[in-house]
């Protein structure tokens, strides 16, 4: 029931003034006030209606039909539509005002003309059409963010990595993506939405490794309020959960068993709701160790492990290397209006970092590279100062005197040593490029570590 009461004058000297066709009548169906617009669409003046029966006006079919008698039995609001004598019609709605006994006391009945429905309308249909239109370019921007143009698959690792991510992205399997910080995680993920069968559908992430603990399942499953969790905003489409290895144990328990029900429950409510998005999760640690270690939670892993894909260190990609150098002189010189060229010498040196942060790392210095100093041919020594590598030793900067030769060549050994360290980032590459074992790497490393 509407609840309308009636404190004293129902109808406000606002209502005489008022430019809209109003009417108010008592329990009996009189007319008791009509505005100044009111009677117009039936070919009456106010005057005439006013002290009129509505039941009368009925019957002489002019009101078609009255709202009064069904607002008076109904108890609330009611909205119908009127055929005129004139021909035109009229959306009325009737409001019930109740007295203190709770009763209907009087009936305010406010009529719009149909045409001028017809311009809302209209007014509405150029508001969906242009809803249609932001939608078609949210999904065409959408998909141009997945689009990640310019990918550069030169090594064997990385061609092997995204080549099976490419063969499995039509199957509705979870993917699990290990590798370093910066290594193409996300942008593989990415490739394999846009090429799986849930590609008009969204593609989100969630950082597992940044968000609060608090937000964790508030952020997947929203709050039944105002926070639409990613579970429904993702459905038919694809989410990304980064570092998953990061997640603490209890959390990874929350996230098997919604997986494992596929439908979840919105804040206090009694209401499931089903879900269907394709997880594909990223981890920079070895989760099978994590799973040895009662770290990651068994179960868990065993349902995201169906399809694993290594992205190997920018080190090792050395092929990529060379081809993501110059891609990025390119694009950063576009991006900031130059035209900076590398000299052979920087080109080398960029060649021999060990970019631990991989191809984020290797984006900011080139970035970094483009704008800064003034010359067109950039060289080793405009590399951020981190970068600079100590000069070369040379013999000559070698003690000689008085020094036999084992303990000249431990100096020289220890050098090298710590070039490759800096240069090769990992004991297995330093052995790679050095030509030696692992673990005699490891051994000399310790043997120089305090001297
Ligand atoms: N094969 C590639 N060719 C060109 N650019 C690439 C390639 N792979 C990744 N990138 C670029 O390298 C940057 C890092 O990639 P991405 O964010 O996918 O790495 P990530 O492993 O997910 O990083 P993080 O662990 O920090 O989340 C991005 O700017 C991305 O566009």
């Amino acid at each position: 029931m509407s609840s309308f009461y009636l404190e004293s004058n129902p109808t406000p000297e606002v209502f005489d003034s008022s430019q809209e066709d109003l009417i108010v009548t008592n329990r009996d169906g009189i007319i008791i006030k009509a505005s100044k617009q009111s009677g117009a669409h039936y070919g009456l003046t106010p005057e005439e209606l006013l002290g009129a029966s509505v039941y009368d006006l009925e019957e002489r079919g002019i009101f078609t039909p009255a709202i009064t008698p069904l607002v008076m039995k109904e108890k609330k609001k009611v909205v119908l539509v009127q055929e005129t004598p004139s021909g035109s019609r009229e959306l009325i709605m009737g409001f019930p005002l109740f007295d203190g006994a709770g009763d209907v006391e009087f009936v305010v009945s406010y009529s719009y003309e149909w045409s001028e429905l017809l311009v809302i309308q209209e007014y509405l249909d150029g508001l969906e059409a242009e809803m249609a239109s932001l939608k078609e370019e949210l999904s065409r921007l959408r998909k141009e963010t997945v689009e990640t143009s310019g990918l550069i698959l030169s090594s064997r690792p990385s061609l092997e990595a995204f080549s099976t991510g490419f063969e499995v992205a039509e199957l509705d399997v979870p993917v699990m993506v290990y590798g370093e910080h910066g290594t193409g995680k996300s942008t593989l993920a990415k490739e394999i939405h846009k090429r799986s069968g849930r590609k008009d559908q969204a593609f989100l992430s969630l950082d597992c490794r940044t968000i609060p603990e608090a937000l964790f399942e508030r952020e997947l499953v929203g709050d039944g309020r105002e926070k639409i969790g990613l579970l429904s905003v993702a459905d038919g489409g694809t989410l990304y959960l980064e570092g998953i290895d990061r997640l603490p144990l209890h959390l990874q328990t929350r996230l098997a068993a919604l997986l494992k029900d596929k439908e979840f429950r919105v804040g206090d409510g009694p209401e499931m709701v089903p879900f269907d998005v394709r997880l594909i999760c990223s981890a920079e640690g070895d989760l099978a160790g994590a799973v040895k270690d009662g770290e990651f939670l068994c179960e868990l892993y065993y349902m995201l492990q169906i399809v694993p894909i290594e992205l190997r260190p920018l080190m090792e990609r050395r092929e990529d290397l060379t081809l993501l150098i110059p891609h990025f002189l390119e694009v950063f010189n576009e991006k900031h209006a130059r035209e900076r060229e590398l000299s052979q010498e920087l080109f080398d040196a960029l060649m021999n970092l060990p970019w631990p942060g991989n191809i984020d790392e290797l984006q900011n210095v080139m970035e970094r590279l483009v704008v800064s100093g003034r010359e067109q041919v950039l060289r080793p020594d405009h590399l951020p100062m981190e970068y600079r590598l100590a000069p070369a030793s040379t013999l000559s900067d070698i003690g000689l005197d008085g020094r036999s030769l084992p303990s000249i060549l431990e100096s020289v050994e220890k050098r090298v040593l710590k070039i490759a360290k800096q240069r090769y980032g990992t004991t297995t590459e330093m052995a790679k490029q050095l030509g030696i074992s692992q673990p005699s790497v490891v051994r000399k490393l310790k043997k120089y570590e305090d001297t």
